[in-house]
């Protein structure tokens, strides 16, 4: 989960989605509470609050939930956020407010009481379960406000927002057990355990356990170091933009990052980094290797953002015709090495 943090009044933006019904649940198929329930449970769990366990095994890439915001307000506004918030909240109905009352919350002054102090109380409910819903917005979504959050290996759903159709899905990254809960993660996990733990303190108001912060030390030293290097490699991979490494040194790099993600369990982002392999290669103009990232792209994407989502219909284009990536011979023609994965 992005932290969303509406720090007081900064500058405003219209609000891109007009056309998002409030707080409408999606569902492919039947009824969406039907059909949640059939998947995962909002259970109480020792020292996290309620949680999102699953009730029966679940295969990496099923959608978990898809879900229309409760509103959506832009990450930068000039005006009060309480007045904002309350405003949203005067639209929704009866029980899609009481959704929203019923959301957990922390970072609620202690001067204050929750009984009364509703606007202030409506205001820490957003900071504590907004998630991202586009480049520059937040929204709240109830069923994915349950998720709780795992560092690095310790997540196994990643949550997207889809622009053109208004709704938040959900995706098991991971093959997920019966009775395992169902995590995603709050925050960039590429870095050391003390620094995660700072920040989820800070943001959320809990010193994180999960399975991956519950290592001993020497093996957290271990992960810690390959989480920074895999940071310092992306790192490394972006200057191909500006020409500081050729292609063959970035698909390189890309590989590096591809192993060290086996090795530490952190499965997330694989989509986007193929995807970014199949535009260098196609920008050396090199198309037996464009289509083969673009094939692990698609079947990446279709894990962690849905077989039925864009990215996935735009790496299967790409496998049929190379030539057509927008990036296509921008670059002296390199042969660039396919994927080994
Ligand atoms: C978006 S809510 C998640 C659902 C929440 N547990 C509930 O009861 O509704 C975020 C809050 O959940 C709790 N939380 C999330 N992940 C946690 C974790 N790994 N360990 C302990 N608490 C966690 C923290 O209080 C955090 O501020």
């Amino acid at each position: 989960m992005i932290l969303l943090f509406i720090a007081g009044y900064l500058a405003l933006r219209r609000l891109p989605y007009p056309n998002v019904q409030n707080g409408e649940f999606l569902f492919a198929g039947n009824d969406l509470e039907a059909r949640g329930a059939s998947i995962f449970s909002v259970r109480e769990i020792s020292g996290k609050g309620k949680g999102v366990i699953a009730v029966r095994n679940i295969k990496r890439g099923e959608q978990l939930i898809r879900e229309r915001p409760l509103f959506i307000l832009p990450s930068e506004i000039i005006i009060s956020p309480t007045a904002l918030i309350a405003h949203h909240l005067s639209l929704l109905t009866s029980d899609q407010y009481f959704q929203f009352y019923n959301l957990s919350y922390v970072n609620f002054s202690p001067h204050l009481n929750p009984e009364t102090d509703l606007a202030e109380l409506a205001l820490a409910i957003f900071q504590t379960n907004a998630v991202s819903a586009g480049v520059n917005s937040v929204g709240v979504f109830p069923r994915m406000a349950r998720v709780n959050h795992g560092c690095s290996s310790a997540f196994n759903s990643v949550y997207t927002w889809r622009e053109k159709e208004g709704v938040l899905v959900v995706h098991a990254l991971k093959d997920i057990g019966k009775g395992q809960e169902i995590l995603t993660t709050y925050t960039d996990t590429k870095r050391p355990r003390d620094q995660r733990r700072e920040f989820l303190r800070h943001q959320y108001s809990f010193h994180c356990t999960c399975d991956i912060c519950s290592l001993p030390d020497e093996k957290s030293k271990i992960s810690d170091h390959r989480l920074m290097t895999m940071s310092e490699l992306y790192a490394k991979f972006a200057t191909w933009g500006n020409s500081e490494i050729d292609g063959v040194q970035a698909i390189e790099i890309a590989q590096r990052i591809w192993e060290l993600g086996n090795e530490e369990g952190y499965l997330s982002e694989r989509g986007r980094l193929a995807a970014d392999a199949a535009w260098i290669a196609a920008a050396h103009s090199h198309a037996v290797s464009t289509k083969a990232w673009a094939r692990v792209a698609e079947e990446w994407f279709g894990y962690e953002v849905g077989v039925d989502s864009e990215q996935v219909l735009e790496m299967r284009a790409l496998q049929t015709y190379p030539e057509g990536h927008l990036a296509w011979a921008s670059r002296q023609a390199m042969q660039v090495p396919a994927p080994t994965i």
